[in-house]
């Protein structure tokens, strides 16, 4: 057995990795993480988070190893998305599905599925504020990959700080330490709007000034960080994508500040007329979902020695709505587009991205768009017309 300062390497169970020497006799913050570890030099790469909560010395022994959950990269992973009946998480779970089987993903979410969504797969309740409980569904269905979508978005984040500080925050904060003990593949989105005024906007890079103005935005800009932290501190395998604004026919988006761009398709099919909510010469990255959906199965799959950084920018487009309306309307040339501009969502996408720089995930692990703006109006159009198909003939 090799030791090195106060931690000990141990192969018991699964792959080697650190673990304390002597965990059950330090000190521990209110989050469960040693406090001495901290002034154990020098740190070894990989080395395990464990929660006061969640781990008595009765359950596990000093010399247990937290990584015992291996995954091989030739089995199916087994996947829990978190949040998973938002705009996002159903159609991820349909693309993972059709990859991994259908029982190797699980969809949770704290909201009562609607049927298709109930029959086409395994879901369960799962609020991320509750440690416990999402660890016995990560331990009971031996989860390897971790999905976590459960947030609330830039507007509704606004109008609710105190419950998008304990979702966006707490929450990842139980997410993190989960992923850590047992050794989970984690991926959790962050957004353009981990950026904020004084970042360059035009276009935004990787790296550069975060100072976002929303809870929303701090809250990602704090995931981005304590998933790298994990992941340099105790090895944790955190992939961190940003978003652009995602728009998508069949979901409807949570309460954010790019809604509009979706909201404009069922206004303009409804009723011909469309109430935008951002100024017409407001620019912003945007994406088709099925881009989106395929970026993140992508960067979860791809290896870890292509990945050069753990948070990513990814893009497909930049547009204003009186571009997009534009686009729409040669197709729909009666479209009325008006503008009543709220002044919160306004001020949220003056101080975000206009033109979002995902050179470095093009370079490292080739990602490529496939949608631009024509063919993303072509595609959300058809989508309609064939459901208006569908309900001639029911
Ligand atoms: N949709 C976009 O345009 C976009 C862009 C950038 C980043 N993202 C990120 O992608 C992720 C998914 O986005 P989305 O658009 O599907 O979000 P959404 O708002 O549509 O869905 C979020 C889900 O989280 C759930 N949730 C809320 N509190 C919870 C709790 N305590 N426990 C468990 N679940 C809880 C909600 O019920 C909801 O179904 C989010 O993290 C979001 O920040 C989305
Ligand atoms: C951009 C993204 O994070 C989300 N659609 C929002 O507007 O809040």
């Amino acid at each position: 057995m090799e030791t090195h300062g106060v931690y000990r390497r141990t192969r018991s169970h699964g792959p080697l990795c650190w673990v304390p020497a002597s965990a059950h006799t330090r000190a521990q913050s209110p989050e469960g993480i040693y406090l001495t570890d901290i002034y154990a030099q020098p740190i070894p790469p990989v080395a395990i988070a464990i929660r006061n909560i969640s781990f008595s010395p009765r359950q596990v022994t000093s010399d247990a190893s937290f990584h015992s959950v291996s995954f091989s990269e030739t089995d199916h992973p087994k996947v829990l998305i978190t949040g998973g009946l938002g705009q996002l998480g159903v159609g991820l779970a349909k693309l993972l599905r059709k990859r991994f089987g259908k029982n190797n993903v699980i969809l949770s979410d704290i909201r009562k599925p609607p049927s298709n969504v109930f029959h086409s797969g395994p879901f369960i309740y799962s609020d991320i504020l509750d440690y416990k409980n999402l660890r016995e569904i990560v331990v009971n269905n031996r989860i390897t990959w971790l999905v976590h979508y459960s947030a609330l978005l830039s507007a509704v984040g606004e109008a609710n700080v105190a419950l998008a500080r304990s979702v966006n925050i707490t929450g990842l904060h139980n997410i993190l330490d989960i992923a850590a003990e047992h050794g989970l593949r984690l991926f959790v989105p962050s957004t353009i709007g981990a950026f904020g005024p004084t970042s360059p906007r035009n276009p935004t890079p990787d790296l550069c000034v975060q100072r976002p103005r929303t809870i929303y935005g701090v809250s990602k800009v704090h995931a981005e960080l304590m998933g790298e932290y994990y992941h340099h501190r105790y090895g944790l395998d955190f992939r961190c994508l940003r978003y652009p604004g995602i728009i998508s026919a069949d979901s409807m988006p949570g309460g954010g500040t790019t809604d509009y761009a979706v909201q404009i398709f069922h206004d303009a099919i409804k009723s011909g007329k469309f109430e935008c909510n951002l100024r017409p010469d407001t620019r912003l990255p945007m994406m088709y979902i099925d881009d989106c959906l395929r970026a993140t199965l992508e960067v979860m799959e791809a290896p870890a020695d292509t990945l050069s950084m753990r948070t990513y920018n990814i893009n497909a487009m930049s547009f204003t709505p009186e571009e997009l309306s534009q686009e729409l309307q040669k197709q729909m040339p009666d479209l009325e587009v008006t503008y009543d501009v709220d002044l919160v969502r306004q001020a949220i996408a003056d101080s975000w991205p206009m033109d979002f720089d995902d050179s470095n995930a093009r370079k490292d692990w080739s990602w490529k768009h496939d949608y631009d703006l024509p063919e993303l109006v072509q595609t959300m159009l058809n989508f309609f017309e064939a459901e208006r198909r569908m309900s001639h003939i029911n």
